[in-house]
């Protein structure tokens, strides 16, 4: 519903999730992940929608969302995405996994 209140928090959420205090966990999802630069031409294949902090900001500014459930399944995307293409050995995994806390620590309290 396009006047979901809870969409004025999905900003508050999204700031979070930016905090320099996170930065030694957040930059990997910052903004989309770039294949070349990772080396990881497999990705796309794997993962068919790529999503980002700086995706789920630009469709919160454009009023793409319309309801909070909408803007709360980009954020699992982007989470989930993370976990199916990293093996858990891999320290990306756990900054995914910290980073999601931060955000159920916000978004359920
Ligand atoms: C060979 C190899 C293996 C794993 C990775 N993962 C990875 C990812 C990543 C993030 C989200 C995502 O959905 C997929 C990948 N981001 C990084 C970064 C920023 C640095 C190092 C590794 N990174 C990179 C290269």
């Amino acid at each position: 519903r396009k006047n979901d209140t809870r969409l004025k928090f999905c900003g508050q959420a999204l700031r979070e999730l930016k905090k320099n205090k996170y930065r030694l966990i957040n930059y990997p999802f910052l903004y989309p992940v770039d294949v070349v630069a990772l080396n990881i031409p497999d990705y796309h294949t794997i993962i068919t929608h790529p999503m980002d902090i700086s995706t789920i900001e630009r469709n919160l500014t454009n009023n793409q969302y319309d309801s909070a459930e909408d803007f709360e399944n980009d954020i699992r995307l982007m989470f989930n995405n993370c976990y199916r293409y990293n093996p858990p050995a891999l320290p990306i995994h756990n900054m995914a996994k910290d980073l999601e806390t931060v955000f159920d620590n916000k978004w359920k309290r």
